[in-house]
């Protein structure tokens, strides 16, 4: 747990870039701050590391506070990752990923060993250890900040940015594969970005921050999003606050139907009674919608328009079930198991009549 008590940070010149801040990072969670330019984001995470020393309160890591640690032995226990990850030009990918291992004398053999086991890790092929940053992409790139940050398996992650500099689809891409490493990994992370959508859907917790440094609401996205503090936290979440609630409502409890599922061996003609139907195979996996008034012969020769979006009942959220409902030519979203097979269908009303968990605090899970 990292915990901030009243931590006010007052540059020379008079910037408040911290202004009584009190906040606890849940051990093994994803802490996101998040707000405006200038809100005070990076200065508080570098409180941790003790990159900037706070002009008053304290921030403690388990209990510890950092000012009791030499920066250089706090640092080691603390990975670091930054926007444009921040690679030495001059060495190459594995000796910048072994570089705290090196700091911290482990043989080279070993270091470079860890360093290739974790370019595995983070989605680099082995084969570009040898490489220097400049031959990478910036998403590979980022990827090895991740890599290096990780490299002696700290407890604690600080990462400024750290997905910012690169395109959207690489983006959504590296933060996948973050969330799916933390989920073997659990380190107590805490993120800065100011991308709303970034905090809402990588965060456990998330802090926003306004201008002066003032702390303005900490929160489960869930509750950020059903019940912002005030305007200017409403004002920063945007547009499209209740359809993103639906991103945490749950399809498990959501009742499907089956009437317009048919195999395609049934007679067109049996369905005619029905305005759309969903051919499935003998295994129930979908092979496509059809009108079946006034068609002749068996399903399976009828023809057919495509499935489209489907959503895996109970793992997908009601948001990605009701996008295919919009999407379909049914108008009619297609429920999936986990081997593909149809378990039934929904309208969009009837997704919509499922209820939203926007009362469940961060505290609650932690
Ligand atoms: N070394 C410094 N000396 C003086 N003022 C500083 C220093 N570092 C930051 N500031 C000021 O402190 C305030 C907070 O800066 P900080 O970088 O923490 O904000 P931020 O929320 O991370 O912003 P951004 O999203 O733009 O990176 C700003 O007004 C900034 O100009």
């Amino acid at each position: 747990m990292i915990t901030f008590e009243g931590v006010t940070k007052r540059y020379p010149g008079g910037t408040v870039a911290l202004d009584d801040v009190s906040l606890e990072c849940p051990t093994g969670r994803i802490t996101v701050f998040v707000g405006t330019s200038g809100g005070g984001k990076t200065t508080a995470l570098r409180t941790i590391n003790r990159m900037v020393e706070p002009t008053s309160g304290r921030v403690l890591v388990d209990g510890e506070d950092v000012r009791e640690k030499r920066p250089a032995e706090l640092r080691r226990g603390i990975g670091y990752v930054i926007q444009h990850a921040g690679l030495f030009p001059h060495r190459t990918i594995e000796d910048n990923i072994a570089t705290v291992p090196y700091l911290l004398g482990w043989n080279k053999k070993k270091a470079r060993e860890r360093a290739l086991e974790l370019m595995e890790r983070v989605g680099l092929d082995r084969t570009m250890a040898r490489r220097y940053p400049f031959q990478l992409s910036g998403g590979q790139q980022q990827r090895v900040g991740v890599a290096r940050a990780l490299a002696a398996d700290p407890p604690v992650m600080l990462m400024d940015e750290p997905f910012s500099a690169v395109d959207p689809v690489v983006r959504a891409e590296l933060q996948d594969e973050f969330l799916r490493l933390q989920d073997e990994l659990h380190k107590t992370i805490v993120f800065v970005t100011h991308d709303i959508d970034e905090a809402i859907k990588l965060g456990d917790k998330i802090a926003v921050f306004q201008t002066g440094g003032k702390l303005v609401q900490v929160d489960s996205p869930e509750n950020l999003l059903a019940h912002p503090a005030d305007d200017f936290v409403a004002g920063f979440i945007g547009q499209n606050r209740g359809i993103r609630t639906l991103s945490f409502a749950t399809t498990s409890g959501l009742r499907l139907s089956d009437d317009a599922v048919r195999p395609g061996s049934a007679d067109a003609a049996d369905a005619a009674g029905l305005d759309w139907v969903l051919v499935v195979d003998d295994e129930r996996r979908p092979l496509g919608w059809t009108r079946p008034a006034g068609a002749e012969g068996t399903l399976a020769e009828a023809r057919l328009d495509p499935v489209g979006a489907t959503f895996r009942v109970g793992a997908d959220s009601v948001r990605v079930a009701l996008d295919a409902a919009v999407l379909s030519p049914a108008g009619l979203a297609v429920g999936v198991d986990d081997d593909g097979a149809v378990v039934g269908t929904a309208a969009g009303t009837d997704l919509l009549a499922v209820p939203t968990h926007g009362s469940s605090g961060p505290e609650d899970d932690g």
